[in-house]
């Protein structure tokens, strides 16, 4: 992966593998709302075995991109294959391949963490899944809200929530949108050591967040998308301290 100086404008586009040699590839990939252009012709690779942060102002095109990647938006324009399914013939193969932590929703208010996990296991058909949801539950520190509905959860106990859903089937690539958003310390541990179990069996793990320093501390390598375009491709390690700090901004500005 290459960064370009910081301030300048982004280098040529990536030379791309074959969808077949990783996770995710993305190939120009473009997303119009009307006349909004979302993601305008962003490229990358994510291998399995490695965490990928997406950086970004609001608006950059990060959720977006999460969502197409997750089978939820369908891309406009370009190639986008997850876990080998082409998101655009097959979204709803992408779905059942992919755990997905989406930025806002994703939850029944009606329903308790326990059903929801229930629920989950019986569609994917998973068996055995009691002790790995409880530990998870431990985890998250959500051992004792597991039987009460999500109605009354505060924002970040939602967002535990979410992101301890998107981990619980083991997917080879786990999507987790703004997962730090709202979220106490506790929380932010619990995903970066689902992240960490994850890289470790060899998933991908995308993470969208405007958090620099925690994107630095989750992830191995980021993409910084500025106006729905790549503005960089970088080793996180590039984006910490002081310098990182200056790095990223002189990318953003
Ligand atoms: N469904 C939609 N209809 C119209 N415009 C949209 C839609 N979804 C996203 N956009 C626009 O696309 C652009 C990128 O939005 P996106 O949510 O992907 O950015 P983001 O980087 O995730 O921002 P944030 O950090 O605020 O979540 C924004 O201008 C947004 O208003």
């Amino acid at each position: 992966m290459s960064a370009p100086t910081p301030g300048t404008t982004p280098g040529p586009q990536p030379v791309l593998p074959s969808p077949a040699d990783v996770a995710v590839l993305v190939d120009d990939l473009h997303v119009r709302f009307g006349t909004v252009e979302a993601v305008t012709g962003v490229s990358f690779a994510a291998p399995g075995g490695a965490s990928t942060a997406l950086l970004g102002r609001n608006g950059a095109g990060k959720s977006t991109t999460m969502r197409v990647l997750a089978g939820v938006v369908p891309p406009t324009e370009g190639r986008v294959h997850v876990a080998g399914i082409d998101v655009a013939r097959d979204p709803l193969g992408v779905k059942r391949a992919v755990g997905y932590c989406p930025d806002v929703g994703g939850l029944v208010p009606r329903a308790t963490p326990w059903e929801h996990l229930q629920l989950a296991a019986t569609l994917r058909r998973m068996t055995g899944w009691e002790d790995r949801a409880t530990h998870l539950l431990e985890l998250f520190e959500l051992s004792g809200v597991a039987h009460r509905t999500t109605t009354g959860f505060s924002h970040g106990m939602g967002r535990r929530l979410s992101v301890l859903l998107a981990a619980f089937h083991e997917p080879d690539v786990l999507l987790l949108d703004e997962p730090f958003d709202g979220v106490d310390p506790t929380g932010v541990e619990a995903t970066f050591d689902v992240v960490r179990e994850a890289t470790e069996r060899g998933a991908a793990v995308l993470l969208s967040t405007h958090l620099r320093e925690l994107a630095v501390e989750a992830c191995s390598t980021a993409l910084v998308l500025r106006g729905g375009a790549r503005v960089a491709d970088m080793e996180t390690y590039d984006l910490k301290g002081e310098e990182g700090a200056r790095a990223y901004r002189a990318l953003l500005d």
